[in-house]
């Protein structure tokens, strides 16, 4: 639910600074009479020049702040003032709206950056509109704007909070405070409910992704860079019949049965585990189930060292309703039985005083769980989790109610391969003036063509991205593609088997510099290791 700060009162204290104004404006008003009384004694008394401008000038300073005060009473009487917080869906609308409305007109403060794909509602600068900036420029917004929305006077001012002190320094959170002259709380709602409607019309074509900085944390904002990509339709995406169509119904019935999940008590969240080789599609595919399905999608790494469960589960609260809270690579949480022992088998030192320091895992498997099911998990959201290696993960992950669903993606099958070839070469691009050999029906050729091609790539040994890699140096040729792809599987094989020798060679030669600097006078066991279990398992070996 989106939060928005409301007050009829003002933002600043406005109730203390009312009964202090309504005193000075009594004090003021007493001291008028005074003034009047002393005004006669003046005149009749004939009193320097300057004791009269002193009596004027206090007579405009009453008046101004008489003034004033009216106005004050006014715009707190009859006016609503809301507040929107950075890191809230609701401040990411009403930047929206205030660039769309283009109340930047009078803005002479701009934040300029390259262009990038990170959004930032920057605003159209040239009046040209030929002319395609190489830069952004966003409005600060630091000076208030006044502006008309549907026959209503609005004032929009930006500010900024201070937080807390942390490690990447003082915490800072952007707020853009919004008054309206009314009285009628509807012109609220309809314009929150007016910001919202073009934020989704506007990111139609994209998929909202919502990502960390870790480097710069955030504890008011986790979610402090986003980006946008664009929307990936459904039908790109080349996987065994049926399994895309059964994972999108399958979140579709989700986002539809909140009812049926109170009803039955059972908390109104869903788990999808994508597993399998690097380059088949798992990221992918959630990304276009994202366009599809119109949701946003907040990513988490838990490779980095910043990350621990507390700010995992500040990040996961702050994922709104009908989010996709995404973790890729799940299994980099937690050291796998391989990694473990690859990890003792690093080289050691010849020095130890230089031995550095691990860095330590800040994420507990107790700690991960909490945010898939425990207190953490805020209901009505979508998990998604996607890795390489299903079996480093511990079964207590993988529980129907934490993981619902597991999908296997595999390396691509002839069909795969086939239908990528096809969707590299579309009939519509190749015209009448393809040209190929046999000159068969324009059709036919590259159905013929792509048959080929898929026959001619051994079935699962290659992942769709490697296949796509390929076809990209031939993408204005499918005759090329489908002739040169026999060579190309000889040669991959090749680069492969010298790709595992190296790497085995690499392991070879580690575990012989363990072995010697472990072997009797071979420089020790550095910090006691000879005990432990460390040192057997190297001896072993
Ligand atoms: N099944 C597929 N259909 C269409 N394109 C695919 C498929 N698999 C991979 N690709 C293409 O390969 C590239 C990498 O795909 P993607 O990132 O989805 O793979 P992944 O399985 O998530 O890999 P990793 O496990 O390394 O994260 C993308 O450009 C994507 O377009």
């Amino acid at each position: 639910m989106s939060s928005y700060f409301l007050s009829q009162q003002g933002v600043f204290g406005a109730t203390d600074a009312n009964t202090q104004n309504s005193q000075n404006w009594m004090s003021s008003f007493m001291g008028l009479s005074s003034i009047f009384a002393v005004l006669g004694l003046i005149s009749q008394s004939h009193v320097g020049s300057s004791l009269r401008l002193f009596i004027l000038g206090t007579l405009i300073e009453t008046g101004r702040r008489s003034c004033y005060w009216i106005v004050e009473r006014f715009r707190i009487q009859y006016s609503i003032t809301a507040q929107f917080n950075e890191g809230d869906p609701a401040y990411e609308w009403i930047l929206l709206f205030i660039t769309q409305e283009r109340v930047w007109k009078r803005s002479r403060e701009f934040v300029v950056t390259a262009n990038n794909s990170e959004r930032k509602w920057a605003v159209k600068t040239a009046s040209d509109p030929t002319v395609v900036g190489s830069a952004e420029y966003v409005p600060t917004y630091q000076a208030p704007q006044l502006f008309r929305w549907r026959g209503h006077w609005m004032e929009i001012r930006r500010g900024n909070e201070r937080g807390g002190n942390t490690a990447n320094g003082v915490q800072q959170t952007a707020r853009i405070y919004v008054t309206i002259y009314t009285l009628d709380m509807n012109v609220l709602s309809n314009l929150v409910e007016d910001a919202r409607t073009r934020y989704a019309e506007v990111n139609r074509p994209n998929v909202v992704i919502h990502l960390m900085n870790t480097r710069i944390m955030n504890l008011n904002n986790p979610w402090n860079s986003v980006k946008r990509k664009t929307r990936r339709p459904l039908d790109s995406i080349i996987l065994p019949p049926g399994q895309l169509d059964s994972l999108v119904q399958d979140a579709e019935e989700f986002l539809k049965s909140e009812d049926w999940y109170i009803g039955a008590g059972i908390p109104h969240r869903r788990g999808y585990l994508l597993y399998g080789p690097p380059g088949t599609g798992k990221t992918s595919t959630i990304y276009a189930l994202a366009g599809a399905l119109n949701l946003e999608i907040y990513s988490l790494s838990l490779a980095s060292n910043n990350v621990d469960d507390s700010f995992l589960q500040l990040a996961a609260s702050t994922v709104p309703k009908n989010g996709i809270f995404l973790i890729e690579d799940i299994d980099c949480a937690f050291p796998s039985r391989a990694d473990e022992d690859d990890e003792l088998a690093m080289p050691l030192p010849l020095n130890p005083n230089s031995m550095r320091a691990r860095p330590a895992r800040v994420i507990t498997l107790s700690g991960l769980l909490n945010v898939i099911d425990g207190v953490g998990s805020e209901e009505g959201k979508l998990f998604f989790a996607t890795t390489n290696y299903i079996d480093r993960l511990d079964a207590a992950l993988l529980r129907p109610g934490r993981i619902d669903r597991k999908v296997e993606y595999a390396l691509s099958t002839t069909e795969q391969t086939r239908s990528l070839f096809t969707r590299f070469f579309p009939v519509s691009r190749f015209g009448p003036e393809f040209d190929s050999p046999g000159s068969g029906e324009k059709e036919t050729t590259i159905e013929t063509l792509a048959a080929d091609f898929a026959a001619s790539v051994p079935e699962n040994e290659f992942s769709t991205a490697e296949l796509q890699g390929y076809l990209q140096g031939h993408k204005m040729s499918p005759v090329d593609a489908a002739g040169g792809v026999v060579a190309w599987v000889e040669q991959e094989r090749v680069d492969r088997k010298a790709r595992e020798e190296r790497e085995e060679e690499r392991r070879r030669k580690i575990q012989m510099r363990m072995q010697q600097h472990h072997a009797p006078g071979g420089g020790g066991v550095v910090g006691g290791a000879e005990s432990s279990g460390m040192g057997m398992t190297v001896h072993k070996t």
